[in-house]
């Protein structure tokens, strides 16, 4: 709720967001921003997908978001998800689900979706105090696992967090000249994570942020860092990348085909003894960054 429009004598929202007693415990729920028209990954995609969202482009046999949808659909302690697409898109009225629900309240921004979504979700009755976990249509690699890993550590947090990534690379800054683009320095990335998504905050204070901040925020836990909080680091994965660039969908591909797979040859009794046991370079790789 926006301070300026409570009525007198209404408390603090963290007073608010304290647990009554005997009130019902907070609810989960996803919100998908769906809106994008993804421009940096039009360069090189096929003709016959060009002009479509990337999000609606066919990643290993599925529109992109459907995979994405896929890991969404495995967390059992969601109450609903919402898919906030841009007005006049028809893609989901061809693929109509009761694991979530659609709303063509897309902005101009990113941040102007979540925020039109937010209060989508109060409209089918989310409370202040309930958990969202915010989360990039186009990460589509993003797992049951690593969501409820978050969901684990942000639980009993005051804030709310969200998956991140270590530098696993060196870090420059850089200027650009008559000599071409150079190197000024290098970064001490001790304390540098790529912030990614799920992000996880409560519907009152994560919707007064953005009304606040959301010019200015490229992501819910900037809007939140900008009133004052420190959203939780929770390690995610490399491979919960944002497909963003046309490269993007052949790994995005590769991984996905791999996870299927695996999958199958689960379904049928697992691997066979003839056949490697070590992981999939990707993810063996990845596996190793994230502890390293
Ligand atoms: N006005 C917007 C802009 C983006 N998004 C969503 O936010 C996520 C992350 O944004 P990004 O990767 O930047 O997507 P696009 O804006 O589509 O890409 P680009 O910037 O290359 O055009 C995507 O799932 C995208 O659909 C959205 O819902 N509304
Ligand atoms: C939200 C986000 O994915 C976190 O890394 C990112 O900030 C989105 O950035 P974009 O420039 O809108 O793709």
């Amino acid at each position: 709720m926006n301070p300026a429009s409570a009525p007198p004598g209404t408390p603090p929202l963290a007073a608010q967001l304290q647990t009554v007693q005997g009130s019902p415990p907070a609810q989960f729920w996803a919100l998908l921003p769906c809106a994008g028209s993804g421009t940096r990954a039009v360069a090189g995609v096929a003709a016959s997908s060009a002009n479509l969202p990337k999000q609606y482009h066919i990643v290993a046999g599925l529109p992109l978001v459907l995979h994405t949808l896929a890991a969404f659909a495995g967390v059992d302690r969601l109450r609903s998800t919402l898919v906030a697409v841009a007005p006049g898109d028809q893609f989901f009225a061809a693929h109509p689900s009761p694991l979530y629900f659609v709303a063509p309240c897309g902005g101009p921004t990113r941040a102007d979706t979540v925020l039109a979504g937010l209060r989508e979700l109060r409209a089918r009755g989310a409370q202040e105090r309930d958990w969202v976990l915010v989360h990039d249509a186009a990460r589509c690699l993003v797992t049951t696992e690593q969501i409820n890993a978050l969901i684990d550590a942000c639980v009993s947090d005051q804030v709310g967090g969200l998956l991140a990534h270590q530098l696993a690379d060196t870090l420059k800054t850089a200027s650009s000249g008559p000599g071409g683009v150079r190197v000024v320095s290098t970064v001490d990335r001790g304390d540098k994570w790529l912030a990614q998504t799920p992000q996880m905050f409560r519907l009152g204070p994560l919707a007064e942020a953005l009304e606040k901040f959301g010019s200015i925020a490229t992501d819910e836990a900037s809007a939140m860092e900008a009133t004052g909080q420190h959203p939780r680091l929770v390690p995610g994965s490399a491979l919960n990348f944002k497909v963003t660039y046309p490269e993007d969908f052949a790994l995005a591909e590769a991984v996905l085909a791999q996870r299927m797979h695996a999958g199958t040859l689960a379904r049928f009794g697992g691997l066979r003894v003839s056949e490697p046991t070590a992981p999939a370079p990707s993810e063996g790789a990845d596996a190793q960054r994230s502890t390293g």
